[in-house]
């Protein structure tokens, strides 16, 4: 089996605190994953990690064999909605333009080629009518299209994304999953930090079940039973399976 991402021995602390311990980690290319877990379980910090916004203390995250510095352009991120800075002066269009940026490199400038590229997207995330809005204007579902978007624009081939479907209404999770569906059915590799556990089984055919270390990983139907909810999230997993 091939593995866009392998996680060997991994442990992140926060001011000596360890929140990551130990995680070994492969997910084969092509899946739809979720990483599920307690508040607080490492989710983001797994993440962050992974993509070098966080330095370990041990371990490292090889993506198809190699470094992140080296699969950066095809490695893409959407970040939780909340940590980033929705004031900033700028419209839809020019936040998904700049996701080109990284196959243009810093000194070109978008062009024609790359306005079209990104007005496809937003097209595709059903954004378009709102291509001149300021980005402080939206509603949270529509600020989580027009970071997909923006994502798609860049073309990746594997994908993490922090908690898209939270704070989105029905109408936009289903949006967002069958967008992921896509992503996956032309060969694109999805990890997704993920919170309702009644979806899991229906949106991804790969689980993480994480709480400080890696309690699972491996195919949903799998991985994803009463035993490893237990003990991810001890007394919480009655009432799921009540
Ligand atoms: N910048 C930071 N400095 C110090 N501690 C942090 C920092 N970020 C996260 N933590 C702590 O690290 C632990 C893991 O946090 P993280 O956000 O990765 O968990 P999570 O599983 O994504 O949580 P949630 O589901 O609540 O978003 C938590 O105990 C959190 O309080």
């Amino acid at each position: 089996m091939e593995y866009a991402v392998a996680v060997n021995d991994l442990t992140v602390a926060y001011h000596k605190k360890p929140v990551l311990w130990d995680i070994d980690l492969e997910i084969p290319s092509g899946v739809l994953m979720a990483i599920v877990g307690p508040n607080g379980a490492g989710k983001s910090t797994l993440i962050k990690t992974m993509l070098n916004m966080i330095k370990p203390v041990t371990g490292e995250t090889r993506f198809w064999g190699e470094v992140y510095e080296k699969q950066r352009k095809n490695i893409g991120y959407v970040p939780q909605r909340g940590s980033v800075d929705w004031d900033f002066p700028t419209n839809v269009l020019d936040v998904v333009t700049m996701g080109t940026y990284g196959e243009l490199g810093w000194f070109k400038r978008p062009g024609k080629k790359e306005k079209e590229i990104a007005i496809r997207a937003l097209e595709k995330v059903d954004m378009l009518p709102f291509a001149d809005r300021q980005i402080s204007q939206l509603s949270g579902g529509q600020q989580q299209r027009v970071f997909l978007a923006r994502a798609l624009v860049q073309n990746a081939d594997i994908y993490f994304m922090d908690e898209p479907f939270q704070g989105v209404d029905a109408k936009t999770e289903r949006a967002i999953i069958s967008l992921l569906r896509e992503l996956r059915s032309i060969g694109k590799t999805v990890v997704v930090v993920h919170h309702d556990l009644q979806t899991v089984e229906e949106y991804f055919d790969w689980v993480t079940l994480l709480n400080k270390v890696i309690i699972a990983s491996g195919p949903v139907e799998k991985v994803f039973n009463e035993e490893n909810l237990m003990k991810a999230y001890k007394s919480k997993v009655d009432k799921l399976f009540s």
